[in-house]
């Protein structure tokens, strides 16, 4: 993965915010009164005692205790409304990106997510996302805070005495800038080495439980252990630097502040000693330096969290910026599926160098049965993702109703298409809805209809809650075979007007098979079936046969 700055992925976190800009605004606006009133009130505390102390100098003791008061109970108030306000809008950002995360996901389906791991694209979702909370709500608004509340400061020291304005500025740079900077240069590296750690062991965990059979079975638990224990070593390693770190850098941000507090006392015993200021005037900056570091010091934590959240959005990024395998076609007219012709067609996949299809020609007509027959991995499943368009060709084209599929409206070619994969996917909701996925409004009826054509009714009725039956109560117990009728059930329940067929009938016996193929015989009079298998038994419903070989579809030699 290209590694990307962190001034670019700043300033790609920041144009996200665009449509939160005046929220933002009152977040800074609320953040910035809350602290100047903290500060104002230890300042008008001294004020009261210097006018105890030395006679109400510039304000008296009564002004001061008031401004005290309204200071005390607006702080309140402007710190949850500041604290609301930035939550707000960092949760309604995370919202605005899972929801681009989820649309980029659907475009660059299936192509392209069939060799991404799994394990990283659930963290992405996951916890990747919700890390960016911290840029949202603690480090947008708090560094404007900062910048803003700590300027006046410096302002208003200054006019007490312009060496206070211009030693504080310095010592603020050094708390809110230098030390976080130093700081993110060390970490940045450990940053993202733990959270590629963290998304490695989280895919172990979702491999080593996919795999728990075969775990179990070739007796590899000893050492997916070992493997297991290792990877959280590595992740206890990475955590404990960047703890080092922040302990260390935590550290040297309290000996600063000290240390500006000691040089503002002995300032004051000079300028005091000297007749420069009044003893008040030395108090009230002494209380305003010692009480004004709170927003500078809410920045030096930040270069730690701040990694993971920019490791975070590289990955994000990254992913948003990926290009979909193909374009989409917008619009939902009706097309006709009546003529499919693939002309002179050449395929490689990307990152390949062995081609699938080197000048092929197939045509086929509505109502053809048509089986591919060709050893494995030789190029059939392939046939069928340029059928359904989820890549492009190289070279030549592929026409359906002598129209490009390039330029037919992606819905309507799923609309027209039904595929019946090898492997069946089944979600963890009830077999009325797993087989309603074809057509969500079809009545029961419609259902049980198709499920008997699938061969299926049977067994679900056999089952103690029938069709209202989940998936996940099922747990293993589904056999390969039926969840294979279910695809089918759903798949006949879609009722396009091709039928894609990839190895309809390979976990069923000879006599679900005979139900099924009957079935498709039967049912699908006037439609178009392709069908892949290697099973004569199978292919006997097809009209014609095609072989794959040498990178050519060609009629079947008998
Ligand atoms: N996304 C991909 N990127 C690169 N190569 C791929 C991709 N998908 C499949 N292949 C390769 O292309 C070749 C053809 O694969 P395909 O799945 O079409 O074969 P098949 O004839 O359907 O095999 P089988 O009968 O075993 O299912 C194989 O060598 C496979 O490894």
């Amino acid at each position: 993965m290209k590694r990307q700055s962190g001034m670019y992925l700043m300033k790609r976190l920041i144009i996200e915010l665009k449509p939160l800009i005046f929220i933002m605004c009152l977040t800074i606006l609320l953040g910035v009164l809350g602290y100047l009133a903290a500060i104002a009130i230890a300042a008008f505390a001294t004020f009261a005692l210097g006018a105890v102390l030395e006679g109400a100098t510039r304000v008296s003791f009564n002004t001061a205790v008031i401004i005290m008061i309204v200071c005390a109970v607006s702080r309140g108030l402007l710190r949850y409304g500041e604290q609301l306000s930035g939550h707000y809008i960092a949760f309604k950002l995370l919202h605005l990106l899972r929801d681009k995360t989820f649309r980029k996901l659907r475009t660059l389906a299936p192509a392209k997510l069939e060799g991404k791991d799994k394990g990283n694209l659930i963290s992405l979702i996951t916890s990747d996302i919700e890390l960016l909370e911290v840029f949202y709500a603690h480090t947008v608004a708090p560094v404007a805070i900062a910048v803003l509340t700590n300027s006046m400061i410096s302002i208003l020291l200054y006019q007490i005495h312009p060496a206070y304005g211009i030693v504080s500025a310095g010592y603020f740079i050094l708390v809110g800038a230098v030390i976080p900077y130093v700081s993110s240069v060390m970490v940045k590296e450990a940053g993202i080495r733990y959270r590629d750690a963290f998304a490695a062991s989280n895919q172990f965990v979702l491999d080593s439980l996919r795999g728990l059979k075969e775990i179990l079975l070739f007796n590899q638990g000893p050492e997916r252990l070992k493997n297991l224990e290792r990877q959280s070593q590595r992740l206890n390693d990475h955590v404990r630097k960047i703890k080092n770190d922040e302990g260390l850098f935590g550290g040297i941000t309290n000996l600063v502040i000290t240390s500006a507090m000691l040089t503002f006392t002995g300032m004051g015993v000079y300028f005091y000693s000297t007749g420069t200021l009044p003893l008040t005037l030395v108090l009230v900056a002494l209380v305003v330096i010692a009480s004004s570091f709170g927003p500078v010091v809410a920045l030096s934590s930040l270069p730690n969290t701040l990694t993971h959240t920019f490791a975070c959005a590289e990955r994000l990024f990254h992913l948003l910026d990926e290009k979909p395998q193909v374009d989409e076609v917008e619009g939902n007219a009706d097309i006709a599926m009546e003529d499919i012709r693939f002309n002179n067609v050449s395929f490689t996949y990307p990152k390949s160098e062995e081609p699938i299809f080197s000048q092929t020609a197939v045509s086929i007509e509505k109502g053809e049965k048509v089986a591919l027959i060709g050893e494995s991995g030789i190029g059939k499943s392939t046939f069928i993702k340029l059928f359904m368009r989820y890549f492009d060709v190289d070279h030549g084209e592929v026409l359906i109703d002598k129209q490009s599929i390039k330029e037919i409206p992606t819905a309507s070619l799923r609309r027209k298409q039904t595929l019946v994969s090898q492997e069946t996917y089944l979600f963890n909701d009830t077999i009325l809805n797993n087989i309603k996925l074809g057509k969500p409004d079809a009545s029961l009826e419609e259902i049980i209809a198709v499920a008997k054509k699938a061969a299926i009714h049977e067994f679900i009725v056999s089952l103690p809650k029938g069709y209202e039956t989940k998936t996940g109560e099922l747990g293993d117990k589904l056999s390969s075979g039926e969840r294979q009728r279910l695809g089918l059930a759903r798949a006949f329940l879609h009722n396009g007007e091709v039928l894609i067929l990839d190895e309809p009938t390979s976990n069923l016996d000879v006599l679900n098979e005979g139900a099924i193929l009957t079935s498709i015989n039967d049912n699908h009079l006037n439609k178009t079936v392709i069908m892949v298998s290697h099973r004569k038994s199978t292919t006997s419903i097809c009209s014609r046969n095609y072989q794959l070989k040498n990178q050519q579809l060609l009629p079947q030699e008998e």
